[in-house]
């Protein structure tokens, strides 16, 4: 059996549908991103998928996981330049698909130096992405630098969750880091203990490449995420006032994700020498709790 189907939307975007033993998933071409992601033996769907996304060229698409590339949040001189980079305002192109030895789909999707070039912020590299669909999910993400000049970039694995209500939630793995408070002009702080939500909370922790456990009572699960390659963690609820101001997320559904990114931001940046390559890797996996 074919694993995946195809569906053309009426715009120049392309979704691949994924229906295994294990899971569904749907993944955007534009973008090279995951945007669905339901195992089987779950009742609710682990990615949040946005019923407000737009599936527009040119704007990106707010749910599931954003590949944020070869910058994370505004980039460091440009501040006409988009935010998270230019990796999820692209086409990407699916190289293959295959079946697992358990019966998940494994994918890749790859992003060519093309549009490293046009975009003019001199980072030549290209990008592979292998996503493999199962009872968990794992992403695998690749730059090699293909031009012939050191390369400096951040990213991150933009992870929007669905949970049953942020304020019932908890996140740990992440006491003891220090972290940027990107709510509080970029203070630098100290996590003690489990992360709770009360407030609009965005941090980038950093030097640290711990497991992170969501823990939802509402929907009786936890996910838990861990991660090579990555060593800074970033966390994010918009809470209702800027929810309200984002046209794609508004007033109504804030309250239902919560994002944890597997990233390189800030002073964990990764520098490359021409033909030299770098992975970062996340695996996803739910418990019943
Ligand atoms: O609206 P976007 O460009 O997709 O960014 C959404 C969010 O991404 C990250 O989590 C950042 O830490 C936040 O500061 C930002 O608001």
């Amino acid at each position: 059996m074919n694993p995946i189907t195809l569906e053309h939307l009426a715009n120049g975007i392309t979704l691949v549908k994924v229906d295994n033993a294990l899971a569904t998933a749907i993944i955007s071409l534009y973008g090279g991103q995951i945007i669905e992601w339901h195992p089987k033996a779950q009742a609710t769907p682990v990615l949040w998928f946005n019923p407000k996304a737009v599936f527009e060229s040119g704007t990106p698409i707010r749910a599931g996981v954003p590949i944020c590339w070869p910058w994370f949040g505004p980039h460091a001189t440009d501040p006409t330049a988009n935010s998270h980079g230019y990796a999820r305002l692209c086409q990407w192109t699916l190289t293959s698909v295959s079946a697992t030895d358990n019966g998940a789909t494994e994918l890749v999707l790859t992003m060519s130096d093309d549009t490293s070039r046009q975009s003019g912020k001199g980072v030549r590299a290209t990008l592979q992405q292998r996503i493999t669909i199962g009872d968990s999910m794992a992403i695998d993400l690749t730059t090699t630098n293909t031009g012939d000049q050191d390369i400096m970039f951040t990213e991150a694995l933009h992870a929007y969750f669905k949970i049953s209500d942020i304020e019932q939630i908890s996140i740990t793995g992440l006491s003891g880091c220090d972290y940027s408070d990107t709510a509080a002009g970029r203070r630098r702080a100290k996590q003690s203990g489990e992360i709770t939500f009360s407030d609009r909370l965005d941090r980038v922790y950093l030097n640290t490449s711990s497991e992170c456990i969501v823990r939802d009572p509402g929907l009786e699960r936890r996910i838990k995420i861990t991660k090579t390659g990555s060593l800074s963690t970033v966390v994010w609820n918009p809470w209702l006032e800027t929810a309200t101001k984002i046209k794609d997320l508004g007033a109504e559904h804030w309250r239902e994700m919560v994002c944890v990114e597997s990233a390189n931001a800030l002073d964990n940046a990764v520098q490359l020498s021409p033909g030299q390559q770098h992975e970062i890797s996340v695996t996803y996996i739910v418990e019943t709790i």
